[in-house]
């Protein structure tokens, strides 16, 4: 009669058993013992009575989706399938630009300016100029550098940051990642030449990324300086200066001669008043990378436009895959600073790796959520990469296995799934050798171990390996698979089998490595799924012996036949012409009569006149005996030629 406390046990009991069971296609023993939370034991009392060979199986045995099965609804349990890979699941970790801030929160900020304008027109001497300007104007006086944007402050306090590389192509590579830095475009047009391509082209690329323009008509000061057409110029394409009732500034210059820089800095402020450009000017920062290169002394370092926030030395930064922790923020003087604030350049010190110019800039809390991020946009683009390569495979694929489809129409077909479960049991009496008794290397077999980062990849990677046609030419057997990296267990397996591992996206640690190169296998690691298949039909091509094809070299006419003595021997000696090309003794020959080939070997002697040659050559006429017994005829033909080996190509094309 069961007990108070007998009833408790058994209820404990029924709470510790897992009613469902995540499952794979194929799991071990012991891992399906474990996920249902009992022991190796029963499983294999739960498969007694199948015809699974019981004394075969271990811990680490591979079960086959039905046999897995089998033993959860033995156990009275339920199945549930186990997502693919559970990084597939794995949150996003991504940082992204913040909403918009709160009007109220906002203050007005400096304009960010680019210039362009057609080839010569003078952009680069505007820039100096404007530069210049600047250096005369603070007492520093110093070396500026060129970091990629430079600051203008007017006499009464109005700053304007300049990008200073000039020409569109960098104003437009910037605008293809989605990263309008510029909020005014300076348009030069060079008063002496008008309108051209570029200035046109500049006015397009100004109009598609809705930043309005500003005249800068330059080279004023050339006596066929006309600026009246270059605005009447400008007219066909829409830019409507204030003169025809538009609203584009246009301002006379002379790059050269620094002349009316200021009114059109002025024209520049006026504008961007216009405009109302605000930004957040404290908190989280937010900005725009425009150069980035590596420095000797200070590592990878980047200029940024800070677009919102207030960026400090200590900030946390991330862009694209790299992250920072500010150690230094330097202007364009080489100053150091202590913060910076929206629409400021600044040189950035820290990065771990060089970030690319374009790359937005955002401000994190901690180190630790740096990281994140970077491990995230790491993982996410392996990913995309992974993906975008499956679907090229998939989509080269697609035609070539209709084909190979078609073919097999009639024949049994396994689906991947069986072939899987047929491969195990296949390779189930291989296992069973012991490694003393290794098995003899086959040149015409490849047994082979695959390893990938999922199960995804692995399967892709069987996909296409299920695809292989050419097993009358080279054996192809996969004895093992798995995910993960490349263990000793996959050396030793492959050792066995004296096959080849082939790992994708895994690694393989130094003493991995030189186990594999102690036992003589072949490790090949791959991130790229076509590339590690490109690798495998080599290493298939290598076990196939040469095709060996015929080079003519020459061609001989017999004109006469006569017997020499050599010895008490008679010996028949054919008298020729040489018609094509060239005899030569040491290579291998034929006799033609019609159509019949009558011998084929090597020549015995080859003579001109009465001397031993090597070699006789085109119109030439030579003796030759050779070596065995052969009656020639006046008008047989002989046919010098050499074997050429050609290495054989798999006839396998996994469609890529
Ligand atoms: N007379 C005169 N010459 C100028 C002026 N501005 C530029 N130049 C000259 O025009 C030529 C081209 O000037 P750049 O500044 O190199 O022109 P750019 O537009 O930067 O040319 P690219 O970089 O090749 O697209 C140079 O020889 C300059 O000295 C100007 O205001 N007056």
């Amino acid at each position: 009669c069961p007990t108070e406390t007998d009833h408790k046990d058994k209820k404990v009991k029924v709470k510790v058993d897992k009613q469902e069971v995540e499952i794979r296609q194929t799991m071990t023993v012991a891992s399906l013992a474990e996920a249902m939370n009992k022991d190796f034991d029963h499983v294999i009392e739960a498969l007694l009575n199948t015809s699974l060979d019981m004394d075969s199986l271990e811990p680490d045995s591979v079960l086959e989706e039905r046999w897995i099965k089998e033993v959860v609804k033995r156990s009275g349990m339920k199945f549930s399938w186990a997502k693919l890979s559970d990084s597939r699941e794995r949150p996003n970790r991504d940082v992204h630009r913040r909403p918009a801030a709160d009007p109220s929160s906002l203050a007005l900020r400096p304009p960010v300016v680019t210039i362009m304008g057609h080839v010569d027109h003078g952009k680069t001497t505007l820039l100096d100029s404007l530069r210049k300007s600047q250096i005369v104007s603070t007492e520093a006086g110093g070396i500026t550098q060129h970091i990629g944007a430079f600051l203008v402050q007017l006499p009464t306090g109005e700053k304007i940051t300049f990008l200073d590389t000039p020409g569109h192509a960098a104003f437009s590579s910037m605008r293809a990642r989605g990263a309008n830095a510029t909020d005014i475009v300076i348009l030069v047009v060079a008063a002496d030449d008008g309108v051209m391509n570029q200035t046109v082209e500049s006015i397009q690329h100004a109009r598609t990324a809705n930043v309005p323009i500003i005249v800068a008509v330059n080279k004023c000061d050339k006596p066929q300086a006309d600026p009246q057409r270059v605005k009447r110029e400008l007219l066909a394409y829409d830019v409507v200066c204030e003169e025809f009732g538009g609203d584009v500034q246009a301002i006379h210059v002379s790059a050269l001669k620094g002349d009316n820089l200021m009114a059109l800095a002025e024209a520049t402020v006026t504008l961007a008043e216009i405009l109302e450009l605000k930004a957040e000017p404290s908190g989280l920062v937010e900005g725009i990378i425009i150069e980035s290169r590596t420095d000797k002394g200070k590592g990878p370092v980047t200029t940024a436009i800070v677009q919102r926030g207030l960026l400090k030395r200590g900030s946390v930064l991330v862009a694209g895959k790299s992250w920072a922790k500010v150690r230094y923020l330097l202007d364009e003087n080489g100053r150091a600073l202590t913060e910076a604030g929206p629409s400021a350049a600044v040189e950035v010190v820290g990065w771990k790796e060089l970030p690319s110019a374009g790359e937005i800039i955002l401000e994190v809390e901690s180190e630790q959520r740096a990281r994140e991020v970077v491990e995230w946009r790491t993982y996410e683009e392996e990913q995309q990469k992974l993906q975008e390569e499956q679907s090229v495979i998939e989509l080269k694929q697609k035609q070539h296995l209709e084909e190979y489809k078609k073919e097999r129409e009639g024949l049994t077909h396994l689906s991947w799934r069986q072939r899987k479960s047929a491969l195990y049991r296949a390779n189930k009496g291989k296992f069973s050798v012991r490694p003393s008794e290794k098995m003899q290397r086959d040149e015409h077999n490849l047994p082979l171990i695959i390893k990938g980062d999922m199960d995804g990849s692995v399967e892709a990677i069987l996909n296409i390996l299920d695809t292989y046609d050419a097993q009358q030419q080279c054996q192809m057997d996969v004895v093992h698979f798995g995910i993960g990296d490349v263990s000793e267990n996959d050396v030793n397996m492959a050792q066995m089998f004296t096959g080849s591992i082939y790992g994708f996206n895994v690694g393989a640690s130094k003493p991995i490595q030189q186990l594999a190169a102690r036992c003589g296998v072949p490790l090949r690691l791959h991130t790229i799924i076509y590339k590690l298949i490109d690798e495998l039909k080599d290493e298939l091509s290598s076990k196939l012996p040469p095709h060996v094809s015929e080079n003519v070299i020459g061609e001989a006419t017999v004109l006469a036949m006569f017997d020499v003595s050599v010895g008490k021997k008679k010996v028949p000696v054919a008298g020729c012409r040489i018609q094509k090309g060239q005899l030569d003794r040491r290579l291998k020959f034929r006799l033609i009569r019609g159509r019949d080939v009558l011998w084929e070997g090597s020549l015995a002697a080859l003579k001109h006149h009465k001397d031993d040659v090597q070699v006789v050559k085109v119109g030439m006429e030579c003796g030759l005996s050779v070596d065995g017994d052969v009656a020639f005829n006046p008008g047989d033909v002989i046919v010098c030629y050499e074997e050429v080996d050609t290495p054989q190509v798999t006839s396998w094309n996994p469609g890529f």
